[in-house]
């Protein structure tokens, strides 16, 4: 899964970073044990994936880093990690900047977010991972793909809102909490777009994509439609997307499509990020107990036996729900815990993008719409 060439584009930087006339000897002592920091978000140690910007030993050790992908989130663990290594309090302060160029006009990396089967809550999943990559430290936007039932608008809370024309041939994005987000159900209502056929639909899709003026974002989040038609295909291979999630249940039905949603994405050469486990048990605040409404580790056993990263398994919850249906994202005043999740997934998509140093698709299939 991991590209070792790709392992030691943060460290130039690091270098660079250490021959700064600081407090050398505790700078080259915080830059080392960086690379002894580990967790599932930094496998190989975190001196590869940032620079250390500065250390300041004046008034209690602060040191300033800069992570290459979105993880900011990890800050309070690095911080404790350094105080126990150095035997006293370090202040960590942390912020992102992606090193790769632009891939796609002003965005750095195109995330595909699909789902073999409808329902299984692809789009709340975008929602809520487009956040959580934002919440740790990103530029993050959102294109609602699902021509046929946009739900972005919904789930944003911007059911009336209506994109302004930048200029004679862009629309400015909407944005909700810092997110820059776009939709096919901002222009049109519902019915409009279900009879568009198959090119109509890749058409107005990449007119979206390439006719907003997107802010310059490291992730754009794009909402696939549920399935794994032509019309899926199309849309995976003209997007120049770094990778895809695959959103499912853990039942069988659902993992059946996920499979073809995953061999659907190898074909195009679209590199698969990770697997999100939804609705993957009820937990019942009265008895306490776990219910497993749609079976038990599906995902997990799927993601384990295509070789792909699981990256989390979101519990069925009241407040996913309830936060959906009032426009807005899971935060810790409805559930610490379900926060933690969408945290956790969004920074293993990060890690997973930066250390495979995918590029855009390169792959050209022609699919006809017969
Ligand atoms: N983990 C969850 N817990 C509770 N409700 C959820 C969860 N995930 C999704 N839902 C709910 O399930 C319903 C379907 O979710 P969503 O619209 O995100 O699915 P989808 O896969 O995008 O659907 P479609 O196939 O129509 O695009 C919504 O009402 C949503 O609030």
């Amino acid at each position: 899964m991991f590209n070792i060439k790709n392992l030691f584009r943060g460290s130039k930087a690091a270098e660079k970073a250490l021959k700064k006339p600081q407090n050398s000897d505790l700078f080259e002592q915080i830059n080392s044990l960086l690379g002894d920091y580990r967790s599932d978000v930094f496998p190989v140690g975190l001196q590869q994936a940032c620079s250390l910007v500065s250390v300041d030993d004046v008034d209690g050790v602060k040191v300033a880093l800069t992570l290459h992908f979105a993880a900011t989130t990890e800050q309070p663990a690095i911080a404790a990690f350094l105080s126990e290594q150095l035997q006293k309090p370090v202040h960590v302060s942390v912020q992102v900047q992606l090193l790769e160029p632009f891939r796609h006009s002003t965005i750095k990396h195109i995330i595909l977010v699909a789902s073999g089967k409808g329902g299984v809550g692809k789009s709340t999943s975008a929602v809520n991972l487009a956040h959580a990559l934002k919440q740790n430290g990103a530029a993050v936007g959102v294109l609602d793909a699902d021509i046929y039932g946009p739900s972005i608008p919904l789930l944003l809370g911007l059911e009336d809102a209506k994109p302004q024309a930048k200029d004679d041939n862009t629309l400015l994005p909407i944005m909700k909490d810092g997110l820059a987000a776009q939709s096919i159900g901002f222009l049109l209502g519902k019915e409009d777009a279900t009879v568009w056929r198959g090119p109509m639909a890749s058409t107005a899709l990449m007119q979206l994509l390439n006719e907003t003026a997107w802010p310059e974002l490291d992730y754009l989040i794009v909402d696939m439609p549920p399935g794994t038609g032509d019309i899926q295909l199309t849309m995976s291979q003209k997007i120049p997307a770094s990778g895809a999630v695959i959103v499912t249940t853990p039942q069988d039905l659902a993992l059946a499509d996920a499979n073809k949603g995953i061999d659907m994405f190898n074909k195009v050469k679209v590199p698969i990020l990770g697997l999100l486990e939804n609705m993957s048990y009820f937990h019942c605040q009265h008895c306490n107990g776990i219910n497993h409404v749609f079976g038990e580790d599906g995902g997990k056993a799927l993601a384990q036996r295509i070789d792909v990263p699981l990256l989390g398994q979101v519990p069925l919850a009241h407040a996913i729900r309830e936060s959906g249906e009032a426009g807005e994202f899971i935060s810790h005043n409805a559930d610490k815990a379900l926060v933690a999740i969408y945290n956790r997934a969004a920074k293993l998509i990060a890690s997973h993008l930066f250390y495979q140093g995918s590029g855009s698709n390169p792959v050209e299939i022609i699919i006809t719409d017969d």
